[in-house]
């Protein structure tokens, strides 16, 4: 029996079963079990080829934003109207048929847009170029989904939009204790230990840190899930009514655009294109440092962009291989502090760094 298959079963067997509390660890048990098929169904096996691998197309630039959504709702328009690069467009579905990638160049950064394959429904299930979408999508730093229906798609298999890691924390081959510093009132110790027994995890700390669901625990069991923050947006909003437009743009994580009407209205809400960019690049809070050599004005038109919660260390591994191994002290500025390597950097910090 296939993967595909086995999930239909599970889901079916999940369908039939009454919830209630004698069924409950059996639920969280069949749970656990779907969450590893769906894992499976991504997973690169030698024997079905490509499932599991994205488009080949290098990650270039600071940092990666991957552009899903249902067949022409105006992907490949957005990337030819942001970017210099030019992704075919037409009246069709599935006009584009492989990752398209362009650059937008913003604050000094540059950003990596990846014009992506429409994806329909049932393409976690690999429909389409679903999978291969789907890997892709779980290597960028920011989902950009124009159209909100596919959160669920993307939920299936594994990829968390706007949401982070639960607070939980395992040690394999111990004593088998279990701690939690909160009150927990959506799950509880029975049913995670049964999950953990389905698993053959007989002897393993848990520690739980927050008010976490059965499923939020499940994730972090599997271990393979991408936490990536979504922004939906929702392109031709000159086909939809004022009132409509001015709900939608109010929901949470929520942008809308035009990409025909660009600089065409005034309207109370901005539809900007360079809106989405000033949104996307809030969402990324990409941290940019300007580096400094002795006796000389630092280059503030050539910032290293970094992951927030970024270090001198990689400030250094962003220079140069070697500078790390050869370091002697950081200074920071504007107040001259003199940092080690494991020093959090911020926002325009300007570094210059001291080698032996
Ligand atoms: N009315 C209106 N039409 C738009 C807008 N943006 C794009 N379109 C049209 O929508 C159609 C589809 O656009 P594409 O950019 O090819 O859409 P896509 O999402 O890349 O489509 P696939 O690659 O087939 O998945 C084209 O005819 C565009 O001209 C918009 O803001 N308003
Ligand atoms: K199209
Ligand atoms: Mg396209």
């Amino acid at each position: 029996m296939g993967v595909v298959e086995k999930i239909k079963e599970i889901e079916e067997e999940m369908a039939r079963t009454q919830k209630n509390k004698a069924t409950e660890y059996h639920l969280g048990l069949l749970k656990a079990k779907l969450a590893r098929y769906r894992a499976q169904l991504l997973e690169p096996t030698s024997k079905s080829g490509p499932a599991g691998v994205g488009f080949d197309v290098q990650k270039a630039g600071d940092a990666r934003v991957a552009l899903i959504g249902f067949p022409s709702v105006g992907k490949s328009t957005l990337l030819s109207k942001m970017t210099h690069t030019q992704s075919e467009v037409a009246a069709y579905e599935f006009t584009t048929l492989t990752a398209i990638p362009g650059v937008i160049e913003y604050q000094g950064a540059r950003i990596q847009l990846l014009d992506l394959p429409g994806i329909v429904e049932g393409a976690s299930q690999g429909r389409g170029r679903g999978r291969q979408v789907v890997s892709t999508a779980k290597t960028a730093d920011l989902i950009v989904m124009m159209l909100r229906l596919l959160e669920i798609e993307l939920d299936t298999v594994g990829i968390r939009l706007n949401k982070r890691k639960p607070d939980i924390v395992f040690k394999k081959r111990t004593t088998g204790g279990f701690t939690s510093t909160v009150k927990l009132t959506q799950t509880d110790e029975k049913t995670i230990r049964t999950i953990l027994a389905g698993y053959k995890l007989h002897n393993c700390d848990v520690m739980i840190r927050e008010d976490i669901t059965t499923d939020d625990f499940i994730d972090v069991l599997i271990g393979t899930r991408k936490y990536i923050p979504c922004l939906y947006v929702y392109n031709k909003i000159d086909a939809i009514s004022l009132e409509q437009m001015d709900k939608l743009a109010r929901s949470p994580n929520t942008v809308v655009i035009s990409c025909e009407l660009v600089g065409v209205l005034s309207l109370a809400v901005d539809i900007s294109l360079d809106y989405l960019v000033e949104r996307m690049w809030a969402e990324l809070s990409l941290v940019k440092v300007y580096t400094k050599k002795r006796g000389v004005q630092p280059d503030l038109s050539d910032p290293v962009c970094l992951r927030k919660g970024a270090t001198i260390e990689d400030v250094c591994n962003g220079v140069h291989r070697s500078l790390a191994a050869n370091f002697r002290y950081g200074l920071v500025c504007p107040h001259a502090q003199k940092v080690g390597l494991l020093h959090q950097v911020q926002d325009e910090d300007v570094v210059s760094i001291f080698t032996k």
